[in-house]
């Protein structure tokens, strides 16, 4: 009976392939389904349209090569000795690299993820920073600081300062140590510091004046994921799709945040009243910045701003995933029991625009049972890495398995490392997990697990799927978890599951939540090829048009 049901697996997919035989093809669908519960769908992939292949283009690495880009020569030759895979840099970094070289201007990027932005930015700080003057001994004054969100991503671009500096790296990381102490003495021989919102809050919140005055000596301002960090919109859009994600804003983090831009604006005011010169450069880098994000900045700064990467105008319609369309989406729909998932594909359908909007990172759907869902989420996860399901990988490294804001990750790693174990995968936390270690270990493939707050910017060398065991209908939200896989033409797949039975939303009541989904994908240009025979985007509402 299995071998039957795996040749009708060969047959189906095809005749998937071959369009004029559409008729038979779902004919079979039907019988397939009721045999062993399930269903095949067409791939989505990014959708090509001739009107924007030409943006295409511009982010694929065909322009002059790091070597002869103007950094630092140290920073030129380990380039070529450590990231063997990264030799030409593309149109954004190029650009980016200038800017940063020439500092007149601070500037906004916006250019889609994995398109090299944090690289060629730290290569070019990296650079700055290495052919600076000797900093006097025993100063906090750092003169580069690089504010992204999470410590995993601290410990990211930590490790590629490493490998791009080589000794006496100019960068320190600040992620807080146990019991709230900060190694003060590599801090001060640094002239990088790179930090999380969260560390660099607390770090400047415990008040010794002399941290404080760490500020003074900035010249540059890395905000990454910057649509994470600075509130975009203001009322009455403040529950669009940029901003910071779910849940901050109410946080004492957040707070802090704030205290850190008082503390930071106020002296830059200072400054900018004394001296013209010492206004750093920002610079804003997000796969999501939005006009109103330079807008919000633009309130702070006195600074001349310019805009490096895509226009949101014409092309808002692709401003996605359009730059990759090695990256398969698939959305599942689990019904049954936690431990014998039925799972079926979400089919996608040309959606007109909803009239509710979702912050970016909310997700409508209430889960009553957590505990339930995630463990038919979990197991649904299996059965695809078992090979058990038609979404067998035909390639597999590792894995980023996404869990609800809700859930408590110290409980679902206890509770299912042993699972994982079973079935050859290392299941380990982002926020506390090693990244150095994994790169120079790749004995087992690995599921990093970790929150929608861990995962915007990071590159996870050898990341090839992503499981999310959650629910989003924000396209920005969606860009930022789909483009955890892909960079640079690798392949990835991003698997979403949805359990309509413990959902609890008016909003999939009323409008069906396989036209959710499908809008989500639409607004990034996700869809199958046949829904883009015309070179224009499916037809919206005027509001829509004016931001995503
Ligand atoms: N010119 C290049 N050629 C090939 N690979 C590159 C190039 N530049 C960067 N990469 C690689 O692409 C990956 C993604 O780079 P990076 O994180 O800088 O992208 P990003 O645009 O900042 O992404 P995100 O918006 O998700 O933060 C990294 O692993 C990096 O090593």
């Amino acid at each position: 009976m299995i071998l039957l049901q795996k040749c009708r697996f060969c047959l189906l997919e095809s005749l998937v392939l071959s369009n004029y035989r559409r008729i038979q093809v779902e004919h079979y669908k039907t019988v397939v389904s009721q045999t062993i519960k399930l269903e095949t769908g067409e791939p989505l992939r990014v959708a090509a349209s001739p009107e924007t292949e030409k943006w295409v283009r511009r982010f694929h690495p065909v322009g002059t090569p790091f070597q002869k880009l103007p950094l630092d020569h140290r920073i030129q030759a380990n380039v070529k000795a450590h990231f063997p895979k990264v030799s030409r840099s593309n149109d954004i970094q190029e650009k980016i690299v200038s800017a940063i070289t020439l500092g007149k201007t601070s500037f906004v990027v916006r250019s889609w993820n994995g398109s090299g932005k944090s690289f060629a930015t730290l290569a070019a700080m990296l650079s700055i920073a290495l052919s600076d003057q000797p900093k006097p001994a025993a100063s906090y004054s750092a003169t580069i600081l690089y504010v992204v969100p999470s410590d995993s991503l601290v410990e990211q671009l930590y490790r590629w300062s490493q490998l791009l500096a080589g000794l006496n790296c100019p960068v320190y990381p600040l992620i807080r140590l146990p019991y709230g102490q900060w190694k003060h003495g590599k801090l001060q021989q640094a002239r990088v510091v790179i930090a999380s919102v969260d560390s660099l809050a607390e770090w400047l919140s415990s008040a010794k004046i002399e941290y404080i005055s760490f500020l003074q000596g900035l010249k540059r301002v890395v905000l990454d994921e910057s649509d994470q960090i600075i509130e975009g919109f203001a009322a009455p859009y403040q529950n669009r799709r940029a901003g910071p994600v779910m849940g901050i804003e109410n946080s004492p983090k957040f707070r802090k945040l704030f205290f850190f831009w008082d503390k930071f604006y106020t002296r830059t005011e200072q400054r900018i009243r004394s001296d013209l010169n010492a206004i750093p450069q920002f610079v804003l880098l997000s796969a999501t910045n939005t006009s109103s994000i330079a807008n919000a900045f633009g309130l702070f700064s006195k600074h001349l701003l310019g805009c490096i990467g895509l226009d949101q105008g014409k092309h808002w319609w692709d401003w996605g995933l359009r730059m990759w369309n090695n990256i398969e989406h698939i959305s599942l729909r689990l019904s049954g029991e936690d431990t014998k998932p039925k799972i079926r594909d979400v089919q996608f359908q040309v959606a007109k625009s909803l009239n509710s909007y979702e912050k970016a990172g909310s997700a409508p759907v209430t889960i009553h049972e957590l505990d339930t869902v995630l463990k038919l989420y979990t197991n649904a996860l299996l059965l695809i890495v078992r090979k058990e399901h038609k979404q067998v990988p035909t390639f597999m490294g590792d894995l980023l398995v996404l869990l609800p804001e809700q859930a408590n990750i110290v409980e679902y790693v206890e509770q299912n490392a042993a699972l994982y174990e079973q079935n050859s995968l290392l299941l380990r936390r982002l926020d506390t997990f090693n990244l150095k270690k994994k790169e120079e270990r790749r004995a087992h493939q690995i599921a990093y697990v970790g929150k929608l707050t861990d995962i915007f910017g990071l590159s996870l060398f050898g990341l090839t799927h992503v499981f999310q065991l959650w629910n989003t209908f924000s396209a920005v939200v969606y860009q930022h978890v789909a483009g955890r896989v892909g960079s640079f033409g690798k392949k990835g797949k991003v698997i979403s599951f949805f359990a309509p039975a413990y959902t609890n939303s008016a909003d999939i009541e009323a409008h069906g939540y396989a036209r959710m989904i499908s809008l989500v994908y639409q607004k990034l240009a996700v869809i199958p090829k046949r829904y883009m025979k015309y070179s224009k985007p499916p037809k919206l509402d005027v509001q829509d048009k004016r931001e995503i």
